[in-house]
């Protein structure tokens, strides 16, 4: 038997000998995963527990007394026997040991001096499958380590790694099927009745066909992409020809016997079928060879000389792109870091057709100006399927963008959407990118992967994060996650930018705290501590002093009622759920090029569905609940801003909160996240100034008290969250009870108060009008701004007609 086959039977043995007592692997293995689930662990010490919840994370490690090396001042991790990890960030070997965690560790928190990590099968997983041996592993993080690492650690990774690339998933004619070299690894999957259900034939016995030949290759943009040529093996390496001709007789002798087994699932059942065999202990690999793919035309794309990825992305895209092929996975960079352009190298690494699904049309637009910006590609070769466009590529391969909501919702498709639906399903398409992709529901994605017979996908985002414990499905929809960068190292390199936060304690008035405190319904409350006039003063205090500075500012507000009463009193323009297209670009494009228009309001709206131009300074006055991911979104708006590499250049992210309400709770939850990342948020109790400032909204008792009776005779519902229409992706964490609001229906008396009590309020009257009005009335001043905005809805337009 030639040695491959040899060693092919031994592991077979192997894993024979192991499945006699499979029953017992499989309970450790459950039992190791429990045990390791840190997320779990803390739940159950919660509810054990209820005094603290974090005492249990403290405790003493037995392990960590009896071992600790010698020269363990030097080593940079602690791992305790529940595989959590501590990284000192002072560390002389920092650097190195930060590398080797973000490939087998996820990060929990990279506070300044101290990171943590967890191990977990799924990164044990992505650590496997970027190359790295078990042995490796634990070595290495042996290693780095302070102490011996204790054996339940050291078994964990054996176990979660050893049946790890046994099977995988390939796509052969758009038909799906799980493929491996191994007969028995096959039988064994086809032995569990979750699998054996999703079988697409009823036959007992495997495919079977020759192996295919793996490559080898150079991501583009990179300096080995650069010299390629160069990097092929040094001559005095080189075999001498009678060791090379032995050697490629033996290389035809093994391709000759090189087989590889299938059988073949139910495209429909491609998620079960993964999610099963991670729970079994068998996680299947998606690995695309497409240099070896002779079905699919090849796409003539490559990236402009001009284009140099960043050291990150290159990091990234080797973890995709190692072995010559492209692997399935999330790559998880900070907004404004550049995610597109990963996409774009991606797509010209595997040069076959690939189709992108972004959360709006606006994103499609960009992707494809960014596609023609950084890449060669005919732009006819790029297709947009939208609502307002059904374009398909008109050669063999090319490219489509699209989005999440075109390609799932079946109600109403056109005849046009349906034959661009059509094409998609018709044909292999070598990469699927998924932007934003911790936004999408599972089930959408499931959708999707279901239209869509893709060889590889990359899943594209800024945050793994999701309130509702639906991230672990990515990584069955999608793979592992294979990069996460380091967000204070990318701020200090100026790739983004430089970002405070602060928490600004705003006091409730007395007359407003009062109301607080009665017995009242929770809306009524949330909406007095929105409202608070003393938040109302910091906001437009703030507002005041960034726009001196020549700040670009954006207000968000989750809360419509306030959102529109804030803007309107300080005589800005705002958008929400139900505010026209037109007149959401017009005000947009003004923030973006007009001088007189420095700050916006938005709802949440903002998170998702619209493209916003730069901003410097955030500022959120209302915020439903904790929602971790929406806070690391909305600081992703200033990531990117353009001055970031001036000299002591900062951008600013205030959260404004009533003291002691809710509001003070949420805010801390909502941060979590952030405060991970590296973000000191300072808390500011007093802004300088602001109580002589008799400028200031609400300045008087009266003012005061009539904006009391305003909230008072408010609706609860104004104070529900909003509901946007045909959002898929931002109503998740929507409160339970909110209503949509109708177009224009909730739109509050305006001057009831004056009325009310026969008082005039001049300055309320003055400022009622709105600026989205004066905007669109008196239009843009500037004829170079006009020009330039003709410009942009032109370019828009071609865009979408193209
Ligand atoms: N390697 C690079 N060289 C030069 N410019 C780059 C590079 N990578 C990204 N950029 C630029 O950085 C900016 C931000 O990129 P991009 O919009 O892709 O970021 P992103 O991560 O997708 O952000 P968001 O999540 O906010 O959409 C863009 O102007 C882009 O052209």
């Amino acid at each position: 038997m030639p040695p491959k086959r040899k060693a092919a039977q031994a592991d077979t043995d192997e894993y024979e000998s192991q499945e006699e007592g499979a029953l017992s692997d499989q309970e450790t293995f459950d039992k190791l995963k429990q045990q390791f689930d840190v997320v779990a662990m803390s739940k159950r010490a919660r509810a054990t527990h209820a005094v603290d919840a974090a005492s249990f994370l403290f405790k003493k490690c037995d392990q960590w007394d009896a071992h600790l090396k010698p020269d363990h001042a030097n080593r940079p991790l602690w791992v305790d026997d529940a595989g959590r990890i501590i990284l000192e960030s002072f560390n002389p070997l920092f650097l190195e040991a930060q590398k080797f965690l973000i490939t087998i560790a996820e990060p929990q928190s990279r506070v300044s001096r101290i990171h943590e990590y967890t191990l977990t099968a799924h990164s044990l997983f992505a650590a496997v499958s970027v190359g790295k041996s078990t042995a490796e592993i634990i070595k290495d993080l042996d290693g780095f380590s302070k102490t011996a690492l204790s054996p339940s650690v050291v078994t964990f990774i054996e176990k979660s790694t050893s049946s790890f690339g046994k099977a995988k998933i390939v796509l052969k004619k758009t038909l799906s099927y799980i493929e491996s070299d191994d007969p028995a690894i096959l039988q064994k999957l086809l032995r569990d009745p979750t699998i054996a259900e999703c079988r697409a034939d009823n036959t007992d016995g495997l495919i079977h066909e020759a192996a295919p030949k793996i490559g080898a290759m150079a991501i583009p943009g990179t300096k080995m992409a650069a010299g390629a040529n160069q990097l092929a093996q040094p001559a005095g390496d080189m075999p001498q020809p009678s060791d090379m001709m032995a050697s490629l007789r033996e290389e035809d002798e093994e391709e000759e016997l090189a087989q590889v087994h299938s059988f073949q699932i139910k495209s429909e059942e491609r998620e079960r079928v993964v999610k099963r065999c991670q729970d079994i202990g068998l996680p299947l690999t998606e690995e695309y060879d497409m240099h070896n793919d002779t079905v699919n035309a090849k796409l003539q794309i490559d990236l402009k000389p001009h284009a140099q990825i960043r050291y990150y992305q290159e990091a990234a895209l080797h973890k995709m792109f190692s072995n010559s092929r492209a692997r399935s996975g999330i790559i998880v960079l900070p907004c404004g870091a550049g995610k597109t352009l990963v996409g774009i190298t991606a797509a010209c690494s595997v040069q076959r057709s690939v189709i992108v699904l972004c959360t709006s049309a606006m994103s499609v637009v960009q992707w494809r100006a960014e596609f023609i910006k950084w890449s060669n590609i005919d732009p006819n070769d790029i297709a947009v399927f939208t609502s307002e466009s059904k374009g398909r590529f008109p050669r063999n391969a090319g490219i489509i963008i699209s989005t999440y909501t075109m390609i799932t919702s079946t109600r109403n498709r056109s005849y046009d959407s349906e034959k661009v639906m059509e094409f998609i399903r018709s044909r292999e398409w070598g990469l699927l990118i998924a932007d934003e992709v911790h936004v999408v529901p599972a089930n959408i994605f499931k959708k999707v992967t279901y239209s869509i017979a893709s060889h590889s996908k990359l899943g594209l985002t800024a945050t793994l994060l999701r309130e509702d414990d639906k991230i672990e499905d990515l990584n069955f929809l999608i793979g592992p996650k294979l990069y996460e960068a380091n967000w204070q190292e990318l701020a200090e390199q100026g790739h983004i930018a430089k970002v405070q936060c602060a928490e600004v304690w705003c006091q409730m008035t007395p007359e407003f705290y009062q109301e607080w405190l009665k017995p009242s319904s929770v809306q009524k409350r949330a909406l007095l501590s929105i409202m608070n006039p003393k938040k109302f003063q910091a906001c437009q205090f703030l507002i005041d002093y960034h726009e001196r500075r020549g700040d670009k500012i954006i207000v968000f507000s989750d809360n419509v009622y306030a959102l529109e009463k804030y803007a309107r009193k300080l005589n800005k323009a705002y958008i929400y759920g139900d505010t026209p297209q037109a007149e959401r670009l017009r005000i947009l494009e003004n923030f973006q090029h007009n001088e007189m228009v420095n700050t916006i309001f938005l709802s949440k709206i903002g998170d998702t569905s619209l493209d916003l131009p730069e901003a410097t300074c955030l500022i959120q006055i209302s915020s439903h609940y904790g929602s971790r991911r929406q806070e690391a979104q909305r600081l992703g708006r200033i990531l990117r801003a353009k001055r970031r590499n001036d000299e002591g250049f900062n951008a600013f992210f205030y959260s404004l909160v009533s003291k002691d309400t809710d509001e003070m709770y949420y805010s801390s939850k909502r941060q979590a996240f952030l405060v991970d990342q590296g973000y000191a948020f300072k808390v500011i109790t007093r802004l300088e100034g602001l109580d002589k400032r008799s400028d200031l909204a609400f300045y008087t008792p009266q003012d005061r008290r009539e904006l009391l009776m305003d909230v008072l005779l408010a609706k609860d519902a104004d104070a529900d969250e909003e509901k946007i229409a045909g959002d898929m992706f931002g109503s998740r964490f929507a409160s339970s009870g909110g209503k949509a609001r109708k177009k224009n229906g909730a739109r509050r008396m305006a001057g009831t108060l004056s009325e009310l009590s026969g008082g005039q309020d001049m300055a309320y009257i003055e400022y009622n009008k709105s600026r989205n009005k004066d905007l669109k009335t008196k239009g843009i001043r500037n004829d170079f701004i006009r020009k330039l905005n003709r410009g942009v809805i032109n370019a828009k337009k071609a865009a979408n007609k193209g």
